[in-house]
């Protein structure tokens, strides 16, 4: 490969949250101390946040999560990071000929910095960052372009960037999700009320500017029409609340509980904001959750995976990349 085929090549770095490289305490606390110190995600004053964050919220969040970790931890690391790289390697041999996919974590190695000098040394100068969240949202897709900002602080000659924002509305992931419901049900009995089960954030977020939940209840209301479900046949709810601020509501777990006492026996439980399964949604979603909803009288609660490595999910980043690189 010469450098001047990398010129023509454009670089496409797929980016995630990020995720510890190790399931230890002082893995984990690495991994936390790196997120939850970024304003995007904290926003709260760092002379009263950080010495919090280091010297209370670490030290006992570490340990406790570092267990969870452990139970989820695959013979390759972390579900988050074993699962977008084969997401990488599979959307990466489709579009061999014109691009050179890389994937990226904002907050954990491979580090958007690492990777974008890489980028920068094989000489390519054109790249789409393509945030792996089909919602935006401040606390996750802008910290990717602040990662790729502060990267390229010393770089004289700038490649040219584009940025994917979102792709919440895409039909091609619309389709993904509805056909992945639509193949659950065909493998169990159908649940009674389909809950899609976002990610939260805090509720001033949203005030201040944020459009993540409109873009989480126009992806379900997407969904749910596709699908030709009445109202009463699904719903939105957002879960991973963290701290004591108010969150986006109705809470997952408010609405299971609320869901149970009005007798609904059944539920299938879908987490759309995922492209990969995580700690949030095979711990959380698939387990904490499931014990609340039965603990409060439910019979029969599945969760249905995030789209992964599944050809729709392959294709569908495939085509984004394609869309977004138009003209180059
Ligand atoms: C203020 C705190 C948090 C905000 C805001 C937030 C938004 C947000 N996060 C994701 C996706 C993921 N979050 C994950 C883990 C995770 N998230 C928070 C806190 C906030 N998230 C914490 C503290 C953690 C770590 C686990 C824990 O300590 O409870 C992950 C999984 C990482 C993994 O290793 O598996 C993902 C993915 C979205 C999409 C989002 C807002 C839209
Ligand atoms: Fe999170
Ligand atoms: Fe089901």
């Amino acid at each position: 490969m010469s450098q001047h085929d990398n010129e023509l090549k454009c670089a496409v770095v797929l980016v995630n949250l990020g995720t510890p490289d190790e399931a230890t305490p002082n893995a984990v606390a690495k991994f936390l101390g790196r997120f939850l110190s970024d304003k995007r995600v904290v926003n709260l004053p760092k002379l009263l946040w950080l010495p919090l964050l280091y010297c209370v919220i670490l030290p006992l969040r570490s340990r406790r999560v570092a267990k969870l970790y452990q139970q989820i931890w695959l013979k390759n690391g972390s579900p988050l990071k074993v699962i977008s790289e084969q997401i990488r390697n599979k959307v990466s041999a489709k579009l061999r000929d014109k691009y050179e996919v890389h994937l990226a974590m904002t907050y954990s190695s491979p580090d958007i910095k690492e990777v974008v000098n890489q980028v920068l040394d094989g000489g390519h100068q054109k790249v789409l960052l393509l945030p792996m969240y089909p919602q935006y949202s401040v606390s996750t897709t802008a910290p990717v372009f602040d990662a790729y900002a502060k990267a390229l602080k010393n770089t004289y000659n700038l490649p040219e960037l584009r940025m994917v924002k979102d792709y919440y509305a895409e039909p091609a992931y619309i389709q993904a999700l509805a056909n992945s419901i639509k193949q659950h049900w065909e493998l169990t009995a159908r649940g009674e009320v389909l809950l899609f089960s976002f990610h939260g954030i805090p509720e001033r977020y949203a005030r201040n500017g944020d459009p993540y939940p409109q873009q989480c209840e126009d992806t379900a209301a997407k969904v749910a029409a596709v699908l030709g479900l009445k109202q009463n046949q699904w719903r939105l709810c957002y879960q991973s609340r963290f701290g004591k601020d108010p969150w986006v509501k109705p809470y997952t777990d408010q609405l299971l509980h609320q869901l149970a006492e009005q007798g609904v026996k059944s539920v299938d439980v879908i987490s759309p904001a995922f492209s990969a399964d995580c700690l949030e949604t095979i711990e959380e979603v698939s387990c904490e959750l499931r014990d609340e909803f039965l603990e409060a009288g439910g019979e029969q609660y599945h969760y249905i995976s995030a789209l992964n490595d599944n050809p729709e999910q392959v294709e569908l980043y495939c085509q984004l990349i394609e869309k977004h690189t138009q003209g180059w």
